[in-house]
């Protein structure tokens, strides 16, 4: 039995306290059905959200076969199934793949068969086995919202809340779900809770619980709620509502529920006698308040060997790293922008090679002794200088700029670009390590295919003039100058609240990275000093140049005003830079952000 006990949930607006759930009483059999409707803006997803532990409560308690929630933890993630207003599959995948990956995130099976199993069993509950293998982006509306309960139904969740899950539905579509609910609702004392707008269908229902201005205006059977508020016909309910106030509705509830009570206990005795319901082996639990033997609660329980538990932490990771490589591979549009980038990006930096390759004179060793010629010649070396250096410098810069746009492009949208499902599946019990362990292990393949591909095609064409090691130091540092601005970009996608904000963040920083870096132009010390330790296109620039040859290395000099930096120093910077937007990443995937 669920059980809610003066539950509120408080939020602050203009420094005062607003219940937008108030002191809402209700008891919930297993094997039951309930709607909870209202007018919009009631509080019918914020009460649900309070029952799911999403909303943690101001004030009451909620009770679970007589077990205080808040005092002696939630239910475990495997015994409640939350199905959110938005989709929560992927558009490149099949029906099959989607519930397939949902059950391997939070199931934990012994062997293949038994994840088989358990797959076939819930598209056949939810009537989706005929259409398995299709592309969830094809899917009909109604499709989309069994595919949702689907990828619930995998843990067998004792508790089943849905938000608005027919809400845009065709009737004929919306009068299928209801059914699906109510029928799901009639196995293994399973609680269904929907949240619903309609009004249509409500005879499928167990009970209705009506909600104004976050109180309890009616909670009882369907077919006595025009009764109860008086009304020939269930449309006139909201208007009714908006007769008096909230307060007056619940107090007048409070006052009149008794019978409504007793019709709702007598519905179900007949419910049970007839057949139409079957509740789990387990007696019926009781509730809180006679439940007084702690052992008689633990027979209850499940045995362990019967429970559901979740995966751990490197099954959740390959099932995430390849269900990522799938998705990938399915987005010819991903696919192909990749492509281009990684395979046009160093093209353009060989359009540059030309100066690069030029030779540079050398002074004679002895003056000649003549201040024309020994100027003459001096001018000679110093054109070469400045038309090798600035072609040496400009190119790597361009390598490290062009880097950092692709990291930019790997990871700004990441995480920020799919936050909703992956609350969803970290609600289900995905572990959030996991979760960025398998964005690691896929933009690390990204970053490695991105720098060596940048770093050996410009090499073919304008070989890097580097002294022993050179060119091996300089792929290092495109190798850490990609890697720390995709982990720092990875970081702003998990903390943003949208994709947008990420992307143009992403955007931003790469923008900055040339004009600061001080390859271009030199800055201000007062301006330098400030900025340079953020700048990795600088500290991946000045890498790569120190590990030029000498005389490279002095053309450089002679072009570029900005001082440059030792190995280490930048070797450290970059490596500090990947391990600050890795722990980002690692907060903001943490942080709980359900809208
Ligand atoms: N965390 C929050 N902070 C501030 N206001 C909130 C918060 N959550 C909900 N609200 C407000 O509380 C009210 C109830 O919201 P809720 O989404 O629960 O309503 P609802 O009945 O589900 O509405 P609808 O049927 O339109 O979806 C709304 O006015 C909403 O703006």
């Amino acid at each position: 039995m669920l059980e809610l006990k003066d539950v509120c949930f408080t939020i602050k607006k203009d420094g005062e306290d607003v219940n937008l759930v108030d002191k809402v009483n209700i008891q919930i059999p297993r094997g039951h059905f309930m709607a909870i409707v209202g007018p919009s803006g009631c509080g019918k997803t914020t009460l649900l959200k309070t029952i799911a532990g999403l909303n943690p409560e101001s004030a009451g308690a909620l009770y679970w076969d007589g077990r205080n929630l808040s005092e002696e933890g939630d239910l475990d993630p495997s015994e409640i199934g939350y199905v959110p207003q938005f989709s929560v599959a992927y558009d490149p995948l099949t029906v099959d793949e989607s519930v397939e990956a949902a059950t391997r995130l939070r199931v934990k099976t012994r062997d293949m068969e038994e994840l088989d199993q358990r797959i076939d069993r819930v598209l056949e509950e939810t009537g989706l086995t005929t259409i398995a293998d299709r592309h969830v982006k094809v899917l009909s509306g109604g499709q989309k919202r069994r595919l949702g309960l689907a990828m619930e139904l995998v843990s067998d969740p004792k508790l089943l809340l849905c938000d608005e899950v027919t809400s845009g539905l065709d009737p004929r579509s919306e009068r299928e779900i209801v059914r699906l609910l109510h029928d799901l609702s009639r196995r293994e004392g399973r609680i269904v809770l929907s949240v619903t707008h309609s009004l249509a269908h409500l005879e499928l229902y167990d009970s209705i619980l009506v909600l104004h201005e976050g109180r309890v205006a009616y909670h009882g059977p369907p077919d006595q709620m025009n009764h109860y508020f008086s009304v020939h016909d269930t449309e006139e309910v909201y208007p009714k509502l908006a007769s008096q106030t909230s307060d007056r509705w619940q107090s007048s509830w409070m006052k009149h529920r008794g019978p409504y009570y007793t019709k709702l206990d007598r519905n179900r005795t007949k419910l049970v006698d007839s057949g139409g319901l079957h509740l789990p082996a387990d007696p019926e639990p009781v509730p809180t308040q006679e439940v007084t033997d702690e052992k008689e609660q633990a027979a209850k329980e499940k045995p362990e060997s019967e429970k559901i538990r979740t995966p751990g932490f490197f099954a959740q990771f390959t099932t995430l790293l390849s269900r990522r490589w799938r998705i990938f591979f399915r987005d010819r549009g991903q696919v192909f922008l990749q492509l281009a980038i990684l395979l046009c990006f160093p093209v353009l930096v060989t359009l540059f090679k030309d100066n690069a390759l030029g030779q540079i004179a050398n002074l004679s060793e002895t003056r000649l002794g003549n201040v024309m010629q020994d100027f003459q010649e001096q001018q000679v070396v110093r054109q070469d200088q400045v038309r090798v250096g600035s072609a040496v410098s400009g190119i790597v810069m361009f390598q490290v700029i062009l880097l950092a746009l692709m990291a930019s492009n790997n990871s700004a949208r990441e995480i920020a670009g799919e936050r909703s499902i992956f609350e969803k599946e970290k609600f289900g019990g995905l572990r959030p390590t996991a979760y960025l362990a398998s964005k690691i292990a896929f933009l690390a393949c990204l970053v490695l295919a991105q720098s060596l591909w940048m770093a050996v095609f410009v090499n073919l064409f304008a070989p890097f003039r580097g002294g022993a090691g050179g060119f091996e130091s300089h792929i290092i540092f495109l190798l850490l100058v990609n890697g720390g601005m995709t982990a720092i970009c990875l970081g702003i996608s998990a903390l943003m609240r949208t994709a947008e904000q990420a992307s143009l963040l992403s955007i931003y920083l790469v923008g900055f990275q040339l004009p600061l870096s001080g390859a271009v132009l030199a800055l201000p010390d007062s301006v330098e000093g400030f900025t340079r330790p953020f700048i990795s296109a600088y500290w991946a620039w000045s890498g790569s140049i120190g590990a030029l040859e000498p005389k490279v290395l002095e053309a450089v000099k002679t072009v570029v005003d900005t001082s440059l930096s030792t190995r280490e120093a930048c070797l450290y910077t970059l490596g500090f830079h990947i391990a600050a937007g890795l722990i980002a990443a690692w907060v903001g995937t943490r942080r709980h952000q359900w809208d």
